[in-house]
Parts: structure tokens; C-alpha cells; sequence
């Protein structure tokens, strides 16, 4: 009888091999990862030190886990086989400072598909060029000449809520206060306002569709091809893939237009206007050296990441601060009075310089920075050459370090048993006292790759919520939302509630007599 080769077999048997031979992978590839590889010893569950699924799993509520792992196994913990969390807060600095040498993570932040931008740029000599760029548009001095800008779009919100009380119908503040920040930073960087706060919805169909294109955050870490793919498609093929990918891509050809417009007028010779993004990084004039002058293509990138780098996050501060302002009239008196007292006219302009000397004013926005979380989950960074040691704990270069607003906001051990309270008064204390808070707020980030945006996001929260306020002084009323939906929140980088296009989201209104 003639013996089968093993070739016959290999064919005969091909699927139970194949089975056999993936299943050896799974296997070797868990076991490896959790008993062999250099980030064998740090604390943490089995399925996240083996498989990224793990994480992909809680998806957007993934930062809640992580919590969780930390109070059952302590301040360093293994979130997926390459990357370690950490909550020590002397850890954000040491990872964190200007200078650093710790690199944003790719397969993260490529998963934000904006590759050419300032934000999405991992290797930090890249970054310095990139960032040296595009500061001028953003210091304080900038902030300063155009304050012009914030004040009208504070105007308006301002003449939207007084429309409001004589509609008598309750304001959608939540999706104000975004578009205050889509219109400012629209004017202020492109050139053209989007004028949200003149819509009927006030820019809620851009928030809707900007959520929705969220969970692919998630899927592209998982699937980097996926990424890769998605950046790959023709912009008139997105629509036909999703409604909020068309969307969006029809916003950045709108960017795309712009920069062409900007270039043609720049070969013409024409006059630019006022200074904007684009004109500012198509100019060579005052760039850090080996600044190249990016393709239109590379610019659209830089154009959308800072659109939506600025949207949400000013837009959830206001909200979160205005909402706990109404829904605790002590803090609704308090602060009416110190601006009253600094503004004794209703109608007096409200100067960003004069508004940030006002100490409960600056705790109603310092809470409102600290409990809307800026980017609510991790900011990971990968561990330069030769390794690091946190927490007794020696990590390999390339291996991944993250540290999370969540975490550091919410310190009981600095902000006291209950953190989630909103209370401006923890801000008005001792120097020494607010340096020993401070040391724990990262809303912005910190160090080299710290939110370029910072002065202008203070003056629109300074300048909104004042006039606001001053403009308002009694009887503005929350409807219907309550803390626990203000305090739920879903991480597709920047946050976002849950569904806060529903009605129940944060609208106020003023309850009429009679
Ligand atoms: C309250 C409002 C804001 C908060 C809480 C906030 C928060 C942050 C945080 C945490 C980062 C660091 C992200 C990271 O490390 O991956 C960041 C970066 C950035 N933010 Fe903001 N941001 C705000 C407003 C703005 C505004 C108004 C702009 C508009 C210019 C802006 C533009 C940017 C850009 C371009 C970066 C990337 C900076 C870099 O990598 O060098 N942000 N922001």
C-alpha cells in the first residue's frame, strides 16, 4: 500500500491544518505577549496585555475601563500588549514638558486620518516645524488684535437667548456654545465665517456628522489598513460610503477650494485681506528653516484638524460651566455679582483683559475646563531610546505611555472626595493653594505638543460666559437636563454626549409668570 505524501496530506487535510496552524499563532502569540514580552511584569489583566480587541471592545468607553483597571491594580497598568497607563501626575510632566522627546504614537494619531497636520504629526523635529508655522496665527497678541471676532459671535448668542425668552422657547446653549467656537475659529483662521450662529439649527447638523464619523476612530486602531484605505478614496466616492464621511469630506473640499482661491491670488499678485491660515503657511517669509510650503493637500489637513481641534472642546467648556451656573443659584449669584460689580452698565463692552481678572469668573472657567475633561481619554506617547522607568517599572524604547485628563481631573487626593463638584471656589484660594490644583489640570496638554489654541480658547470662554451672564442676570433656567447626562460622555477623541442633538440637552429657557 503506498504511503500518502506529505504533500497529498497538506492538500488533503488543508483546513484542519490551517485551523491547527492559526490556532498555534493565537496561542504562541498570547503566551508570548503575556509571559515573554518586556512588558510582561507591569500590572493588568490578561486580554489587554494579549489583544488590542480588548480595547476595541469598550471602544468609546474605553477611558471608564481604564479607570477601573487602575483602582484594581494601581498606577501603572498594561491597557494593550504595547502600551502602559499611568496616573501619577509627577508621570504627565516627566512625559509632557517642553523639549520632550517622547513622539505623539502613530497608530493612534493616524487614526484621526489628518497625517499632514500639526496635531496628527508624530516625530517631534517634524512637529517643531510644523508648530513654529502656525504659532504667529495663535499667540495671545493675535488673540488680542481680533478680539473682535469672539465678541460678535458672544453677541449673538446673547441675541439668540433673547430671541429665546420672547419666543418663549428654551435655547439650545450646548450647540451655541460650539458653534461660537466653529464661527470664531472659521472667521478668525479661515477667513470665512461658517456663520452657525445665524441657522436655524446652529450648526447641529456639522456636530451630528462630526460624531458620526467618530467610531472610526476606534476601527483604525484596530485596522491601521483601514486608515490607510479611507485616505485612499476619492472624495466623490465618501458619500456613497457613509453620510457622515460625505459630509465631512464635502467641509475639507470647501478648505480645498479656499487654499486654491488663496494660491491663485497669491501667483496674481492680488491683495490677501486680512491674514488667515492659509495665507500664513503659504508664505515662506518668517518660517523655522526646512519649512516647506505644504501642497494644498497637506493644508486642507492642517485647516480641518484646527476646525476641529477648536469645536468641541470650547463648545463642551461653555457648557458644561453655563449648566452648572443655572443649575446652582448660589453660583449663578455669585457670579452675577462680581460682574455686576466690575460692569455696573448692562450694555458696556466686556474687554477679554478685564473679564480674566475676575477670580470667581476664572473658577467658573477653570471648572468648566476641568470637568469637560478637554480630550477626555489618553494622549499616547511612545518611550524615546533607552527606555524609561515609571513606577518602578522599566519600560523599552517604542513602547507606549499614556496619561488621561479623566484621570488627573478627577484626583480625589487633590480635588477632594468629590471631584465631579462643580465648585469655582476651589479656584479663589491661596496662590500656593491654586499652584497645588494646576499641577493636576491638563485640559490643554502640556509642553511641546501643548494646545496651540489655549489663548484663543480662554477668550472665547472668558468673553461668552461674561457677557452671557452680565447680559442675563436672573431667571435663565436649565430644561430638563440633568447632571447624569452632562456627565456622560463618549471618547472619539474630542468628547461628545451621547446624543446631544435630543431635546433633553443642555437648552435654558426663562420661566414666564402667569
Ligand atoms: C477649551 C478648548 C480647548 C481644549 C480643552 C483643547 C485641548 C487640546 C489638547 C488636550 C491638545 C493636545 C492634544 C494631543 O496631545 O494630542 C490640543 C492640541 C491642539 N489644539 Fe486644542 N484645545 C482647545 C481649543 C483649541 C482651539 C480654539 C484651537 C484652534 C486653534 C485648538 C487647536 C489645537 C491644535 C492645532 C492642537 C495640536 C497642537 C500640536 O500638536 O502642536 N484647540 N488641544
Amino acid at each position: 500500500m503506498a504511503h500518502p505524501s506529505i504533500l497529498g496530506l497538506l492538500v488533503n487535510y488543508k483546513w484542519p491544518i490551517l485551523a491547527a496552524a492559526l490556532v498555534a499563532y493565537v496561542v504562541s502569540t498570547c503566551v508570548y505577549r503575556r509571559f515573554f514580552h518586556p512588558l510582561a511584569s507591569v500590572p493588568g489583566p490578561f486580554l489587554p496585555a494579549v489583544t488590542k480587541f480588548y480595547q476595541s471592545y469598550y471602544n468609546c468607553r474605553y477611558y471608564l475601563q481604564v479607570e477601573k483597571l487602575h483602582q484594581q491594580y494601581g498606577p501603572i497598568v498594561r491597557i494593550t500588549p504595547n502600551e502602559v497607563h499611568l496616573t501619577d501626575p509627577a508621570n504627565y510632566e516627566k512625559i509632557n514638558h517642553v523639549g520632550t522627546k517622547y513622539a505623539k504614537s502613530l497608530n493612534y494619531y493616524n487614526a484621526t486620518c489628518v497625517p499632514n497636520s500639526t496635531f496628527g504629526t508624530g516625530p517631534n523635529d517634524v512637529h517643531r516645524i510644523r508648530r513654529g508655522a502656525l504659532n504667529p496665527m495663535f499667540s495671545r497678541q493675535k488673540v488680542l488684535d481680533l478680539e473682535g471676532i469672539v465678541q460678535d459671535k458672544a453677541r449673538k448668542v446673547c441675541a439668540r437667548m433673547q430671541t429665546g425668552i420672547d419666543n418663549n422657547e428654551p435655547v439650545d446653549l450646548h450647540h451655541a456654545f460650539r458653534a461660537v467656537s466653529v464661527d470664531v475659529i472659521s472667521d478668525f483662521a479661515f477667513g470665512e465665517c461658517y456663520d452657525f450662529l445665524d441657522k436655524d439649527d446652529i450648526g447641529a447638523k456639522f456636530f451630528t456628522m462630526a460624531h458620526g464619523i467618530g467610531p472610526a476612530l476606534w476601527a483604525f486602531q484596530q485596522f491601521p489598513s483601514l486608515q490607510s484605505l479611507a485616505l485612499k478614496t476619492p472624495p466623490w466616492m465618501a458619500p456613497y460610503l457613509s453620510k457622515p464621511l460625505g459630509y465631512v469630506t464635502g467641509m475639507q473640499m470647501e478648505c480645498v477650494r479656499q487654499i486654491e482661491g488663496v494660491k491663485a491670488n497669491i501667483e496674481q499678485g492680488k491683495s490677501l485681506g486680512r491674514q488667515n491660515i492659509f495665507t500664513t503657511l503659504l508664505d515662506e517669509e518668517n518660517k523655522p528653516d526646512a519649512y516647506q510650503i505644504p501642497t494644498t493637500w497637506q493644508l486642507k489637513d492642517e485647516a480641518y484638524s484646527v476646525l476641529v481641534a477648536a469645536a468641541d472642546t470650547t463648545g463642551n467648556a461653555m457648557t458644561v460651566a453655563a449648566f452648572n451656573v443655572l443649575n446652582n443659584g448660589d453660583i449663578y449669584r455669585k457670579l452675577v455679582a462680581e460682574l455686576e460689580a466690575a460692569f455696573p452698565d448692562l450694555n458696556a463692552d466686556l474687554p477679554f483683559v478685564e473679564l480674566e481678572k475676575l477670580p470667581y469668573l476664572t473658577g467658573v472657567i477653570k471648572e468648566g475646563l476641568r470637568l469637560s475633561f478637554g480630550v477626555i481619554g489618553r494622549l499616547p506617547r511612545v518611550v524615546p531610546a533607552p527606555g524609561a522607568t515609571f513606577n518602578d517599572h522599566f519600560l523599552p524604547s517604542g513602547t507606549i505611555v499614556s496619561m488621561s485628563s479623566w484621570m488627573m481631573h478627577r484626583d480625589t487626593s487633590v480635588f477632594g472626595p468629590d471631584p465631579m463638584k462643580f465648585a469655582p471656589e476651589r479656584w479663589t484660594g491661596s496662590i500656593d493653594e491654586v499652584r497645588r490644583l494646576d499641577a493636576n489640570m491638563v485640559p490643554f496638554g502640556r509642553g511641546t505638543r501643548q494646545c496651540v489654541g489655549m489663548p484663543l480658547a480662554y477668550a472665547e470662554l472668558y468673553v461668552t460666559l461674561g457677557s452671557l451672564f452680565r447680559r442675563f442676570p436672573k431667571g435663565l433656567k436649565v430644561w430638563r437636563t440633568t447632571e447624569e447626562i452632562m456627565q456622560d460622555y463618549e471618547d472619539f477623541f474630542s468628547s461628545y454626549h451621547p446624543d446631544s442633538s435630543k431635546q433633553e440637552w443642555f437648552r435654558a429657557y426663562v420661566e414666564k409668570s402667569g
